[in-house]
């Protein structure tokens, strides 16, 4: 194992070069298989080196379509990057059981996206709050050559407050900022803005009197913005009379019953509701890749939200009224259609297309759903059949794969487990029993 200084400055092939020779010499064939995996295409192959640093090859995950989604009386074949087993079925097959039953439902219930100036300050608050009064157009007019054309498109900056946070943390202030960024997700207009807001601040402050006299000044900390976005929501449900949910009104009650305890149970016990929400999480993710956008910045502000009642929680709610079972999912995401990825990765642009090239808050919509039909799926396997028959199912081949079974073993394998319950060990023992 070797340091090294300039790595970055070196071509992609004296990089892999140096690690087959510094950190892969014992791992057979290194440069090989990294190669294997380029592009034979090098205009889109140097498309992806560019995306990120240090780029040595690319690193594939599935692109899989879920279809028959009714979303708003609209029908969708939903593109889903994933690597996991069971996924894509389970999706699919949320979505063929909803399709006669009035499909998803959806709501937008804000788009607001919030970013900070965190800064220091130990002077008198009230002569803060009049600064800042005073200062509060000039806030606006500083970053209007950056809010121009987004104030064309319907967004810009929405309001700018100052926030004491003294009692949480000693001399700490922010300017808490409010944004509408359309069809971007808006990382870097936001973050654009609040540097801008910060540099306003500590100038303006540098020549306001009150300050002056009495030697305190705000210090700007950092300016960024937040991926909890609780206000940036949207809503997706899914409704039937319980009778339409068994072959008989008893199983129809039974599931109900066990269904709603499940997440019940998610909603007051955090070791499920996480697992709970990884479920949807696989759904949303999925999505997410396969359009572009920045999963952690999700993830982060979904988990954020599921806890935002001082408990980790379930993101979706059951209930049932006069006959009708409703099962919904509230979860904020901040998504774009425009910029990032969106218009440069090939399979993202297809992506998009497929959904009918979604505006921001149609693409919303859509991931909400896709959030609340897996969870359907992972909880009804869960309470009825359990979640291994469906799942080890789908990851047959995976073991398969790897233990290099041929086409002969593959097939002998797939007809036996169409009457077994598959298990690691026994698709192991069927193996052995075949090549002895
Ligand atoms: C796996 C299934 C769908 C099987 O379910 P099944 O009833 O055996 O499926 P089927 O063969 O009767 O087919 C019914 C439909 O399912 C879909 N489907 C079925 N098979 C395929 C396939 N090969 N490829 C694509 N789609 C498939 C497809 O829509 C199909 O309709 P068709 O296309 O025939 O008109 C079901 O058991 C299921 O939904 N299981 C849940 C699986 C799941 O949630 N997996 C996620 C991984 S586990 C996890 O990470 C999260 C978890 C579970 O821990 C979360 C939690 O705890 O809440
Ligand atoms: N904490 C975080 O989440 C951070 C994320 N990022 C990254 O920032 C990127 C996202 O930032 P963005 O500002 O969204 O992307 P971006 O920098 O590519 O900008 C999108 C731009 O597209 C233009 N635009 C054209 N048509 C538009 C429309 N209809 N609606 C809105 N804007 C339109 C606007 O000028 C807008 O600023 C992602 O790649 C993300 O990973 C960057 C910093 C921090």
């Amino acid at each position: 194992m070797s340091q090294i200084s300039g790595f970055s400055k070196l071509t992609k092939l004296e990089k892999i070069d140096w690690l087959a020779t510094h950190y892969l010499s014992d791992y057979p064939r290194a440069e090989a298989i990294i190669k294997q995996y380029w592009n034979s295409d090098e205009a889109l192959q140097k498309l992806h080196d560019e995306f990120t640093e240090n780029t040595i090859s690319n690193y594939y995950l599935p692109l899989g379509v879920a279809p028959n989604f009714d979303i708003d009386g609209k029908l969708y074949a939903i593109p889903m990057a994933i690597e996991e087993s069971s996924v894509i079925a389970a999706a699919s097959k949320a979505a063929k059981f909803w399709l006669d039953k009035g499909g998803f439902k959806t709501e937008i219930l804000g788009t607001t996206k919030v970013g900070h100036v965190h800064f220091n300050y130990s002077g008198d608050s009230q002569q803060l709050n009049l600064f800042f009064e005073s200062i509060k157009p000039k806030l606006f007019s500083d970053t209007a050559s950056i809010t121009k054309n987004m104030e064309k498109r319907g967004g810009g900056i929405k309001d700018i407050q100052l926030i004491d946070k003294t009692e949480d943390l000693e001399n700490y202030f922010q300017l808490y900022c409010t944004f509408e960024t359309v069809d971007a997700m808006g990382a870097n207009f936001i973050n654009s803005c609040l540097e801008q807001f910060g540099q306003t601040l500590e100038a303006e402050a540098r020549t306001y009197n009150n300050f002056t006299s009495e030697g305190t000044f705000p210090e700007v900390i950092m300016c960024i913005l937040s991926n909890y976005v609780p206000e940036c929501l949207v809503r997706a449900e899914v409704s039937c009379p319980v009778t339409e949910l068994g072959e008989t009104k008893e199983e129809a009650e039974q599931f109900v019953r066990k269904f709603s305890q499940a997440i019940k149970i998610a909603e007051i016990e955090p070791y499920r509701a996480v697992t709970h929400n990884k479920g949807i999480m696989n759904g949303i993710d999925a999505l997410v890749l396969a359009t572009g956008n920045d999963f952690r910045a999700v993830e982060a502000g979904v988990h954020a939200f599921a806890a935002k009642r001082g408990r980790y929680s379930s993101l979706t709610h059951v209930k049932t009224e006069n006959g009708i079972f409703r099962f919904w999912i509230e979860v904020p995401l901040a998504l774009g259609t425009t910029g990032g990825l969106t218009s440069l990765h090939p399979l993202v642009k297809l992506s998009l297309a497929l959904l009918n090239h979604p505006s921001a808050e149609q693409l919303m919509r859509l991931t909400a759903v896709a959030g609340l039909a897996q969870n359907f799926a992972a909880v009804n396997s869960l309470v009825t059949t359990g979640i291994q028959k469906g799942h080890m199912k789908m990851h047959l081949m995976n073991i398969l794969n790897q233990f290099e079974a041929d086409e002969t073993e593959r097939a002998k394998a797939v007809d036996h487990f169409k009457t077994h319950t598959v298990t690691h060990s026994e698709v192991i023992n069927l193996l052995e029993k075949m090549r002895s």
